[in-house]
């Protein structure tokens, strides 16, 4: 296969897997909206985690709180756990590598808070633990998986939300993941901010 044709292919795929998951995603969007605006009312904050090009999507959501999205507006709290080398590094080397969100969540999630949890595989062993120790602290957990929602869709309860994109590669699935992103920024915004339409 050429280039061109390669990258077509690349498209055509994106734009299926987007297409396929419109209608299993919106109920699951909307709720996790909810869940985000009422927490951020109550003064809690949105800690956010993942692997690779997942910690990039945490650190991406993180930004558009903290800072801003589409609209004008106080910055928002949100943390995202996967920027601190300091202590990434030392979590990883004193203890393991599977722990390195969930001390963190230990140390900061306070009850009432919100955990998003980015991974494609829904198997990533520092994700569960970081569901698990969310779970100690009362924090809930949004779950953004794919495939077969692995074992953290296994992980998840009570009052937590997943939102698993149908698809079976972990580039699409991202790709998704980030329109997720930015479509609970956008509904964050407009609900924070009261606009109608
Ligand atoms: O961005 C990519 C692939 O597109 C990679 O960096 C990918 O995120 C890494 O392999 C991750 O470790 C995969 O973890 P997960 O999505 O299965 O939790
Ligand atoms: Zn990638």
């Amino acid at each position: 296969m050429d280039m061109q044709a390669r990258i077509r292919l690349n498209f055509e795929q994106s734009i299926r897997t987007k297409q396929d998951a419109l209608d299993a995603l919106i109920e699951p969007i909307a709720r996790a909206a909810g869940t985000m605006v009422e927490a951020l009312l109550s003064n809690h904050k949105i800690m956010s985690c993942g692997n690779g090009g997942s910690a990039g999507d945490a650190q991406h959501f993180s930004s558009e709180m903290l800072n801003r999205f589409e609209m004008e507006r106080p910055g928002l709290p949100a943390v995202a756990l996967t920027t601190d080398s300091s202590t990434l590094t030392s979590i990883a080397n004193d203890y393991a590598y599977e722990e390195i969100f969930s001390k963190q969540v230990r140390a900061l999630g306070q009850s009432g808070d919100l955990l998003l949890a980015i991974s494609t595989s829904g198997n990533s062993d520092n994700l569960i633990r970081a569901i698990e120790a969310a779970h100690e602290r009362d924090v809930t957990v949004i779950a953004l998986t794919g495939r077969d929602g692995g074992r953290m869709a296994d992980a998840l309860k009570g009052r937590d939300i997943e939102i698993r994109v149908p698809g079976a590669s972990t580039a699409r699935i991202q790709e998704v993941h980030l329109l997720c992103i930015h479509c609970l920024c956008d509904l964050v915004d407009r609900r924070l901010l009261g606009v109608e339409d």
